[in-house]
C-alpha cells in the first residue's frame, strides 16, 4: 500500500458523490465507502467506482456473530475492493471468521481484499472509556491489546488514531498496517472527532494511510484541500 491519503466519500447519494468525483477529471483516487452511501447505493455503486480505476476502502465495521460475519464478509470478497473493516471488539474468533468468508468469496485470480480492524473509535475519549464502555485500562493499552489479538487473529492491520501509531509499530511491527482517520489541520475544528493528528503529524508518527473526510468534501475549494492536504501528508511541503 502505497501510503495512500482515502477520502471519506461520505454522501448521502450517489450523485453527490459522483459530482464530487468529477472535480479530480481522470486522476485515480483511494476513496472510502461507508455505511451512508453503501446503505443508499449498494453493492452497484462499490462496482461502478471500481470500473473508474479508483482503490476502494469498504468501510461497514463489521461486529456480529462469527458465522454472520463470515457469510457477510463472503459476499463483500466477490466486490474486489481493497480493504474491509470489523470492530476489533468483535473478539479473534469472529475476526477469523471474517478472513475465512473473504478467502471463500475472493475469485480465483484477485487478490482477497486486506482486513483490518477498528480498535477504538477515534470519537472515542478515555473518560468514555471509562464510563460508557467501563473498560479501566488506558486508550493505548486497549488499542494495542486490540492491535495485537487483531494480528493474532490473522488481519492485516488496524484502524488506530495516529496517535497510537507507535505503540502499534513496536508490538506488531511495521508492516501490519495502521489506517488512521481523525485527521484535522491544526486550525480545523474537530467536530466529533478526539483522537486527532494534523497530516504531517500522522507521517511523522509512522501511519500508513490516512483517512479524511469532511476536511475535503465539506471544504470551498475540494480540490485544493485535497492537494495540500496530501502535499502536507507526503511532507512535500
Ligand atoms: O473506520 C473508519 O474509517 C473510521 C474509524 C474511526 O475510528 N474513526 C473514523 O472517523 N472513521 C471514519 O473516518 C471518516 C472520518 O471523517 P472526517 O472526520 O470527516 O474526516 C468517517 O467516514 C468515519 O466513519
Amino acid at each position: 500500500m502505497d501510503h495512500p491519503l482515502i477520502i471519506a466519500l461520505d454522501f448521502p447519494e450517489k450523485e453527490k458523490a459522483l459530482d464530487f468525483l468529477s472535480l479530480f477529471s481522470k486522476e485515480s483516487l483511494y476513496v472510502k465507502v461507508g455505511m451512508e452511501l453503501f446503505y443508499s447505493e449498494g453493492p452497484r455503486f462499490v462496482e461502478e467506482i471500481k470500473s473508474r480505476g479508483h482503490g476502494v476502502f469498504l468501510d461497514l465495521k463489521l461486529h456480529d456473530i462469527p458465522n454472520t460475519v463470515k457469510s457477510a464478509m463472503e459476499r463483500l470478497a466477490r466486490l474486489n475492493v481493497d480493504i474491509v473493516n470489523v470492530h476489533a471488539a468483535g473478539g479473534k474468533q469472529m475476526m477469523e471468521a471474517a478472513i475465512e468468508g473473504l478467502d471463500k468469496g475472493t475469485i480465483s485470480g484477485n487478490k482477497r481484499p486486506a482486513c483490518i480492524a477498528v480498535t477504538q473509535l477515534t470519537s472515542t475519549t478515555e473518560k468514555m472509556l471509562t464510563d460508557d464502555l467501563l473498560i479501566s485500562e488506558h486508550m493505548e493499552a486497549v488499542v494495542s491489546h486490540y492491535a495485537r489479538n487483531t494480528k493474532a487473529s490473522g488481519l492485516d492491520g488496524v484502524v488506530c488514531s495516529a496517535l497510537e501509531v507507535p505503540v502499534i509499530s513496536r508490538e506488531c511491527g511495521g508492516d501490519f498496517l495502521k489506517v488512521t482517520p481523525g485527521i484535522r489541520m491544526v486550525s480545523e475544528d474537530k467536530g466529533d472527532q478526539h483522537r486527532v493528528a494534523t497530516p504531517e503529524r500522522a507521517r511523522e508518527l509512522g501511519s500508513t494511510a490516512i483517512v479524511v473526510g469532511r476536511s475535503i468534501t465539506q471544504a470551498q475549494d475540494p480540490l485544493a484541500a485535497y492537494y495540500d492536504m496530501n502535499k502536507l501528508w507526503r511532507g512535500q511541503i
